[in-house]
């Protein structure tokens, strides 16, 4: 499993090693790989290391320490490095072996040159530390090819404070408004990150590449933070044993490729899965089209769709394969036709598709909760098998409605606490969209997925993300065995890694291209090539 860990997690897997003395081989393994990987950054832009500049920003602790290693192994290999102090203290066997390298140590004001540590067995200090002040920090890290950001780690308590913030504040300006602005390499999670939830307090630098140790940290996983992250590398310690499960989850393809529903030799359409679909209205014929497209792509036996006659006319049209029931509901009771798994709500207005929607979930089957049916769920439902796929601006509606009141800034800002109070409360599956897609269930593992591209921002995408998992979940549902605490939330992961697999199809990215625009349809119309695509694990 391709997991994240907390902080605390990762600290008890080391306490061992560390009770046995070996704190120094654990940093000295993590430097050593946060070296190499900035060796690597440093030649895919300039050819050789010879004559090339690295500038670290190094806090109190072992963040900074495998910050000043890295410094060290780097200047024994001909590159210009300076290590730019922001705390009270600094690692002093890390400082001291900077200095043995041949590396500058630069202090910003109210922070101690490190010279105490130096002066009395260095008699060049005065040339080597001294201190700078904010604007200098700054101009040497852009006159730098790479920033080795190790302010903090899995010790960050809070956002940056004192000198710390104001470098970083005074960088991530220049960081924004600069094009040739250095690549950031984070030293195991971006400072001003919290390492447990991905929040961001204060400022912070974007990061191209995170070298993180022994395992990913949750942040590395969690938006906002993830963001900051870039991408992600982890630098095995020799502790990763001792890990346990993970906090979060990552379908990897590998995964993704063992759980996707392929028919049985003797299958029929009923064994593979019946999905009813509530969707759509007059005023949006298009999401139903777009949610039994993707339905039918993503696999489905047999797709029913429950609507209005003129949505069934403009489905029918389009797919035949649909079998449409236009009858209104009638209140208590069951929509006529079996299914093993529903899809409700995309796109839906007015009451009829409401009271649909309410005699669907009334049935008992597993269902997607989707846009205008994410109204009925409310407080104490008590029922994993319903998954709610709300964005984070329906997200913040919902726990508004549940009686804490979010907006849609505050979840994206705190999204696992947002995901966590909402699966709490309901006692539902809950998958919310975005950048990353994040997933839990009242039992079991919680993912986050990064499959896709921006492209699939765009109108109707996350119909067809419902479609999908309607029919991955009927699916499931229709499979025998597997009746585990976390099918709910694998599916709908599931459903995310397709999703986004079929968008980075649809936009060209699958195929080594750099992105294009693409549509809803474009999505839906590839999420059979998915099945092929992942067939080679990358
Ligand atoms: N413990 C170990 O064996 C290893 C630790 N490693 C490194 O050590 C890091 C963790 O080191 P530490 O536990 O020393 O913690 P950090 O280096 O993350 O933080 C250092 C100290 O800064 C202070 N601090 C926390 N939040 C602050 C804030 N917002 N502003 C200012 N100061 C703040 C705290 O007193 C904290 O202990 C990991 O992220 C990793 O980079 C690696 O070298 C691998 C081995
Ligand atoms: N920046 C992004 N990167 C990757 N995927 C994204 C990004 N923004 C949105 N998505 C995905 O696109 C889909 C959008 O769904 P949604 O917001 O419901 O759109 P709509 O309501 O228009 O259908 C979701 O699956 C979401 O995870
Ligand atoms: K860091």
């Amino acid at each position: 499993m391709n997991g994240a860990y907390s902080a605390d997690q990762v600290r008890a897997a080391e306490r061992p090693a560390l009770d046995a003395g070996m704190g120094a081989v654990l940093m000295s393994r993590a430097a050593f790989g946060l070296a190499v990987a900035v060796q690597r950054l440093i030649r895919q832009r300039r050819g050789g290391l010879y004559g090339a500049r690295a500038v670290a920003l190094v806090g109190k602790g072992n963040n900074g320490g495998d910050g000043l290693w890295a410094l060290a192994n780097l200047a024994r290999r001909g590159v210009a490095v300076s290590a730019v102090l922001v705390d009270r203290e600094a690692h002093a066997e890390g400082l001291a072996a900077l200095r043995a390298a041949g590396g500058h140590v630069l202090s910003l004001p109210g922070v101690p040159t490190g010279r105490e540590y130096l002066s009395f067995q260095d008699p060049q200090s005065d040339r080597y530390s001294r201190p700078v002040g904010v604007g200098e920090g700054v101009e040497v890290c852009c006159r730098a090819d790479v920033v080795i950001d190790a302010i903090l780690g899995t010790g960050a308590r809070g956002g940056l404070r004192g000198p710390a913030a104001s470098l970083v504040g005074a960088l991530a300006l220049a960081q924004a408004g600069q094009d040739g602005f250095p690549p950031v390499v984070a030293c195991d999670v971006p400072s001003g990150v919290d390492p447990d939830t991905g929040e961001i307090h204060g400022p912070v630098l974007y990061a191209e590449l995170t070298v993180t140790f022994a395992a990913a940290k949750a942040a590395l996983f969690l938006p906002p933070g993830a963001r900051c992250a870039g991408r992600v590398e982890v630098v095995p310690i020799g502790v990763e044993e001792s890990l346990g499960e993970p906090v979060l989850g990552r379908l990897d393809a590998g995964e993704a490729r063992a759980l996707l529903p392929r028919p049985s030799a003797d299958g029929h359409k009923y064994t593979r899965g019946v999905l009813g679909v509530v969707a759509g209205s007059e005023e949006y014929p298009g999401a139903a089209l777009l949610a039994c497209s993707a339905a039918l792509a993503a696999g489905a036996g047999m797709v029913r769709y429950y609507g209005p006659a003129s949505v069934c006319a403009v489905i029918n049209a389009v797919l035949p394969e649909v079998v449409c029931h236009s009858g209104t509901a009638v209140p208590e009771k069951r929509l006529p036709g079996r299914v093993q798994a529903w899809l409700l709500g995309s796109g839906v207005s007015g009451d009829e598709q409401l009271d649909r929607c309410r005699a669907a979930l009334g049935s008992g089957e597993p269902a997607v909760v989707d846009a205008g049916a994410l109204d009925l769920v409310g407080p104490g439902t008590d029922r994993p098998e319903l998954i709610l796929t709300p964005h984070a601006g329906e997200l913040a509606l919902l726990l508004s409605r549940l009686g804490t009141e979010w907006n849609r800034e505050e979840v994206e800002a705190r999204s696992l606490a947002a995901l966590s109070e909402a699966v709490e409360s309901t006692g539902v599956t809950v998958l919310l969209k975005g950048p990353q897609t994040l997933v839990r269930s009242p039992g079991g593992l919680g993912y986050s997925q990064a499959d896709g591209t921006p492209w699939l921002a765009t109108a109707g995408s996350g119909d067809v993300l419902a479609g999908v998992l309607g029919a991955l979940l009927a699916q499931a549902a229709s499979a025998e065995g597997a009746d585990d605490d976390g099918r709910w939330a694998r599916v709908a992961a599931l459903a995310a890694v397709v999703h986004g697999r079929a968008g980075r199809i649809a936009s060209g990215e699958a195929a080594g291209g750099v992105g294009r625009p693409l549509t809803a349809r474009d999505v839906a119309a590839a999420v059979p090539l998915v099945w092929d695509d992942i067939r080679t694990g990358r």
